[in-house]
């Protein structure tokens, strides 16, 4: 761990001189010292207790009685305490806030000790480092990322290197810019690998960073980052003489950021990583990319309200391993734009479906467990017993699935199911050593003995035969000495502190021979040992310990055994996790009649009879609907109804655009989709008030983002842009940001709004087209058909849906009339068309209409402030009845 001078200053400081503190706070303070933004958990007997801040900050999180522990140097030690065996849960809550630990042990004997007992810290929990079952997410994964800033003559080189240690997969990439663009694109860099705890140098600019000072946001020194350093850390980790076969060359400042992240994960295990083989390096476009709002938005892994279901991952995520949920969720982040990569997947999902595959792989890879994870245990050496039984049992299933798979390829073609194939041959050397050691169902923990199979270690055997054959000797020395002594009822027996015994009840002590030594007087009876009975238990209970000892050597040894297959059990994973998301794509296809989509060279995005995958799932009856974009329609200004479908609308065409680069087949009867780089979306209005940004200005800087960074393959969501200010400004802006959208970046753009000035925008720009969701007035109500249809929308429908809402019949009444007024001044004057009598205003160009009567609007906007106050809910009939006069009042002044 890293510790800068002035930290341990800080320390001795805070803390007063060394020698004044007993002699076990001095070497707690001596621990900690190394330790200093770390929870310290210091080992006393049963427990393991923190103190001072430390102890402060734990019993404040975790809930747990802050004690004082006499006092040192004067001052009583604050201390709060947790039992030994129940560590795991308490660290699980403290690394899921970001919190890191040092768990410091007794090490020497208390027995022999001087003083306080030798501890030492031997393990290091921190949120990107985790390994353990039990504090791991069993579907995600917690990355551990290092950031490398370099400038140059106002170019700032960015190197990340991140790593889940978990599986063992290392990337790097690096871009280049000032430090602006830098800043944004490490913004979505950061985003898109979420990574669970982020490295970076004392130096950096923490303005780059959400730095709260919170543990995940580690600093360490700047020399961790050296270049040269970085890749010689790389070249001995990787064990080769050139990073060329990883395309890795002419990088640098990745490879501080990889110097670092190795530096800090291996002083984190204690140890090498034996489990990090590989590494590939990312490219700046190779990704389809999606910033944070729009992964939120589309509801990817996540809902808007942060929940897991349901989510696009929830619904596709029919994975029977944990491994191929993992990369489910890895391939909704990251889609490929190289299309060849969606088009193998493609295949083999078809592959899958015609040779019937799908149901029979399902079964048996439920049978599998998470080799990934069990193959970074067995490098880390922290795997246990039953770790090893159950990848022998999924090792086993191997033959199976590859007969499966076979099914589904021709022999000899090259495909993606070929390349699994090949991946999953059984490695027979790693099983036959499994099926050999391990028992068929072992103890959890080594130390419990009954590990090892029989028949696998001859002297391991012959230690359990003595112990075992107990049984017998006993019941024949007890039948021997029975006859011996003529006592009927005596017994041998065994417990735990006594060791072996003959019991004679107290009537029958008398005939008990003279070899017989008394051990124990009880109650009713005594018990005694012979000289005979004492061997044998020497034997017997030795026999037993160094059977236990000989278990432990043996299990470091088949650890051992184990670590050359290391690289072809990872091999392995993939292929499983691969098989496994194929074949969850494979079923959903299946049972929602979803289609194979096209990917052309050509700009297009023509999707026939396309649904919501999720909400097609929710509801009884889903309306298909087409779209169309080529190269000469390329904006579609979707107007109708609240709650007629704009937003479901605009999602699926998202959603089945990234499912048909992710490599899924998608919920329509055709999809033939062109070159896409970026998807964009600005949906929904939230405050985004801890960050002091109100719902205008999320807006905007989500807009702003859009205008600057879409392209023509980019493809854009903007739901009712200009919604949050004022009517003309946001008219104005809404009107201008189309007009961009159109003429600058030329992307496909669904754009949905309830202005409908903005739907005469065909007329001027050829490119964009109205189309509208349909629905019908029923008896005053109103009926939505979800039908997208062309051509604008006629009316809104405000009234009839807010009717729906519940609003009460009066305030509907009051504001039909309302409106009536209203559109009746509209004819007179109609402000908000002047706007495109301009031919080419800019927003800023735009000034409120010099015709507009501002009595007129102070009026209108005191009814609406008015009608938003009202609480219907909070009203008795009498106020509503009051509430109802004076909205009459406003309206008719
Ligand atoms: N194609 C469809 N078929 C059937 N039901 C649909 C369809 N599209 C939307 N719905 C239903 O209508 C509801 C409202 O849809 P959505 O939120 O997309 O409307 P909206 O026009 O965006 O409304 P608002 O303008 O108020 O945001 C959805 O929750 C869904 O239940």
């Amino acid at each position: 761990m890293t510790t800068t001078p002035s930290e341990i200053n800080a320390a001795a400081v805070k803390n007063g001189p060394a020698e004044k503190h007993t002699p076990m706070m001095q070497q707690y303070l001596r621990i900690k010292a190394d330790y200093p933004t770390m929870l310290v958990f210091y080992r006393m007997g049963d427990f393991y207790e923190l103190f001072h801040d430390d102890a402060e900050k734990a019993a404040r999180i975790l809930g747990i009685t802050l004690t004082a522990r006499g006092a040192s140097n004067g001052n009583p030690i604050k201390m709060c305490g947790i039992p030994f065996h129940s560590l795991d849960p308490y660290l699980a809550k403290l690394v899921k806030l970001g919190e890191s630990c040092a768990i410091c042990e007794q090490i020497g004997d208390p027995a022999t000790s001087k003083g306080p007992v030798e501890r030492k810290v031997m393990r290091v929990v921190t949120p990107g480092t985790l390994t353990d079952a039990d504090l791991l997410p069993e579907k995600a994964e917690r990355p551990l990322l290092a950031v490398c800033m370099i400038s140059q003559r106002k170019v700032v080189t960015t190197g990340l290197a991140w790593l889940s240690l978990a599986s063992g997969g290392l990337k790097l990439m690096e871009f280049s810019g000032d430090s602006r663009t830098v800043g944004l694109r490490l913004k979505q860099e950061l985003e898109r690998i979420a990574p669970a705890e982020i490295l970076r140098a004392d130096a950096s600019g923490a303005d780059l960073f959400d730095d709260d000072g919170s543990a995940h946001n580690q600093r360490v020194p700047d020399w961790h980052f050296d270049v040269v350093g970085g890749h010689k850390a790389l070249l001995d980790q990787l064990n080769v003489a050139t990073l060329t076969g990883f395309g890795a060359d002419g990088l640098g400042a990745a490879f501080g950021a990889a110097g670092a992240l190795l530096r800090y994960a291996q002083s984190t295990q204690g140890r090498g990583l034996q489990h990090v083989r590989s590494l590939s390096t990312e490219t700046e476009n190779e990704f389809i990319g999606l910033d944070a709002a729009t992964r939120r938005n589309l509801e990817l892994t996540e809902t808007i309200r942060g929940q897991e279901s349901p989510t696009l991952f929830s619904l596709l995520d029919h994975c029977r391993t944990a491994m191929g949920s993992r990369l489910l969720r890895h391939w909704l982040h990251h889609a490929r734009r190289d299309q060849n990569v969606a088009r193998a997947r493609h295949a083999a999902i078809a592959a899958l479906a015609q040779s019937d595959a799908a149901g029979a792989l399902s079964a048996t890879l439920a049978e599998v467990p998470d080799i990934e994870r069990i193959t970074t245990r067995i490098a880390l050496l922290s795997a246990r017993p039953r770790d090893l039984a159950s990848l022998r049992d999924g090792l086993r299933q191997l033959p199976t699935l590859r007969r499966s798979v076979q099914q589904a390829f021709i022999a000899g073609e090259e495909s993606l199911l070929a390349t699994i194939h090949a991946a999953l041959a059984t490695p027979a050397i790693c099983l036959d050593l499994l099926e050999r050691a391990v028992a068929p169902e072992p103890a959890a923990m080594v130390r419990d003995g009954g590990v090892f199979a029989r028949g696998f270690d001859a002297e391991l055997d012959e230690l359990r035969g003595l112990s075992e054959n107990a049984g017998q000797f006993l019941v024949d020395l007890e039948t021997r000495e029975r006859a011996r002594t003529g006592i009927a009822n005596l017994r041998v027996e065994y417990n735990k502190v006594h060791g072996f015994y003959i019991e004679v009840t107290h009537g029958q002590t008398d005939k008990v021979p003279d070899d017989y030594r008394r051990r124990q007087t009880l109650k009713n009876a005594e018990r005694y040992i012979t000289p005979e009975l004492k061997v044998f238990e020497d034997k017997a209970l030795s026999a037993q310990d160094k059977a236990l000892v000989r278990e432990k050597i043996l299990y470091d040894q088949l650890l051992a055994d184990l670590a050359p297959h290391i690289g072809t059990l990872q091999t392995i994973s993939q292929g499983l996790a691969q098989l496994d998301t194929l074949t969850a794509l494979t079923t959903h296809a299946l049972q929602h009649n979803w289609c194979a989509p096209q990917l052309v060279a050509e700009p297009c995005l023509v999707i026939c009879e396309g649904r919501h995958p999720v909400v097609e799932n929710q509801i009884e009856r889903f309306i298909a609907n087409d779209c169309t974009f080529n190269d000469e329609r390329r904006l579609l200004l979707i107007t109708g109804p609240n709650m007629g479908g704009k937003s479901t609308f605009m999602r699926q065409v998202a959603l089945i655009t990234l499912l048909a680069y992710i490599g899924s087949y998608v919920p329509a009867t055709s999809a033939t989709i062109g070159p896409i780089d970026r998807i964009f979306t600005r949906i929904g209005a939230t405050d985004d008030l801890a960050g002091g940004r109100s719902t205008f200005m999320v807006e905007m800087t989500e807009s702003a983002a859009i205008l600057n960074g879409a392209t023509a393959q980019s493809l854009v969501l903007m739901d009712e842009v200009g919604r949050g200010t004022s009517t003309f400004d946001g008219l104005a802006l809404a009107w201008a940001i189309a007009r961009h959208l159109i003429d600058a970046s030329r992307s496909f753009t669904l754009f949905a709004t309830h202005y409908f000035e903005l739907t005469q925008l065909p007329e001027s720009h050829p490119s964009a087209a109205n189309v509208h969701l349909s629905a019908v007035e029923h008896k005053d109500s109103i009926v939505f058909l979800h039908a997208v249809q062309a051509g604008p929308a006629s009316q809104s429908y405000g009234l009839q849906v807010a009717q729906l809402a519940g609003v009460p019949q009066a305030v509907i009444k009051a504001a039909r009339k309302h409106l009536a007024r209203l559109e009746s001044q509209a004819l007179d004057t109609t402000p908000q068309l002047d706007l495109f009598a301009l031919p080419c205003v800019e927003p800023e160009d735009v000034a409120p209409a010099p015709s507009h009567d501002d009595a007129n609007i102070a009026a209108n906007d005191a009814l609406l402030d008015a009608l938003a106050a009202i609480d219907p809910d909070a009203l008795t009939p009498r106020e509503a009845l009051e509430q109802l006069y004076q909205l009459k009042r406003l309206a008719t002044p």
